[in-house]
């Protein structure tokens, strides 16, 4: 795999004030890649820098193999996708009307909104005016927008922020299914459930630092304290270790019938988070 985007060293400022300190990671080409930080940990403005909104003070970010300032160049600006809180849509204007306007402006053709509202789950609801919409139904229009010309790499600020469940499942299933399809999708939250559901990989970040990358799954066993809680039927529990002695405990415990259930105590990327930082992702 290739490498999509290249952070190296990177410090950025506001008037004095430290915002990013020192962040380096790679993202590769195919990869979900999950930005997890308490409010004012930075996220958005990492967006900003990797899609050449805001410049930095020093280190290196490299997006398609080259510095990110490329980006400003339309023909590669075409390549990249941006979903933030800010919708871009016209709330006076149908769901259709927006879509064509965003045609326009990415020299897109009409017939690719049939496609982009299937690909999100809006078919038929073209002619919607947008500010009738529920707010779930307005961030897939919003997602269909970022998608309409195809971007190989999709930045999402907290798209799922606000949402509920079913809205957010919605939006997970979309986003699953872009990735399988080769889209490369850098998206920041505070939600770690949505983190260890559809990120490939995660990044903790704290007072613009990162404190821990690496697969969900890697970092919960990483940081298990290799125990297993058995619940007993009669209500109490028993910790046992992944040893000899623990499966033994467990074998007899199956054997005499009083086994209600067993828990890993593999920790949540929550408890990780708040671990590592000392503070809780909200
Ligand atoms: N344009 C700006 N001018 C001055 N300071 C800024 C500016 N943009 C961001 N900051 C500061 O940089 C830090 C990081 O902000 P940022 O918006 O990136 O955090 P965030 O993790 O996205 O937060 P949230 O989850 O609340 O959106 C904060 O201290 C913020 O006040």
């Amino acid at each position: 795999m290739s490498e999509i985007i290249e952070v190296s060293n990177v410090h950025k400022d506001f008037d004095g004030k430290r915002a990013l300190d020192d962040l380096s990671f790679s993202i590769q080409a195919g990869e979900t890649f999950g930005f997890l930080g308490p409010s004012g940990s930075g996220k958005t403005t990492t967006i900003k820098l990797l899609t050449a909104q805001e410049s930095y003070q020093s280190g290196r970010i490299q997006v398609f193999g080259r510095s990110v300032e490329g980006l400003r160049d339309p023909k590669q600006m075409k390549r990249i996708g941006v979903l933030t809180d800010n919708t871009g849509l016209y709330d006076r204007l149908t769901v259709e009307a927006n879509l064509k306007l965003f045609c326009k402006l990415y020299d897109v053709s009409f017939k690719r909104i049939d496609e982009v509202l299937n690909e999100v789950g809006l078919t038929g609801e073209e002619s919607k005016v947008v500010s009738k919409l529920s707010k779930g139904m307005r961030q897939r229009v919003t997602l269909a927008r970022t998608i309409l010309h195809k971007p190989e790499l999709l930045f999402l600020d907290e798209p799922t922020s606000a949402l509920d469940p079913v809205s957010t499942e919605r939006i997970h299933r979309i986003l699953r299914t872009l990735n399988e399809e080769g889209t490369t999708i850098f998206l920041t939250t505070h939600d770690m459930y949505e983190a260890e559901r559809i990120c490939d990989r995660v990044a903790f970040l704290n007072k613009g630092h990162i404190q821990l990358q690496g697969p969900p799954r890697e970092l919960r066993v990483s940081h298990s304290d290799a125990s297993i809680t058995l619940l007993l039927k009669d209500g109490r529990e028993q910790l046992v270790g992944h040893d000899h002695e623990g499966a033994e405990r467990i074998r007899e415990v199956i054997a005499s019938h009083q086994l209600a259930s067993v828990h890993s105590n593999e920790p949540t990327l929550g408890d990780i988070f708040a671990r590592v930082t000392g503070k809780e992702l909200l």
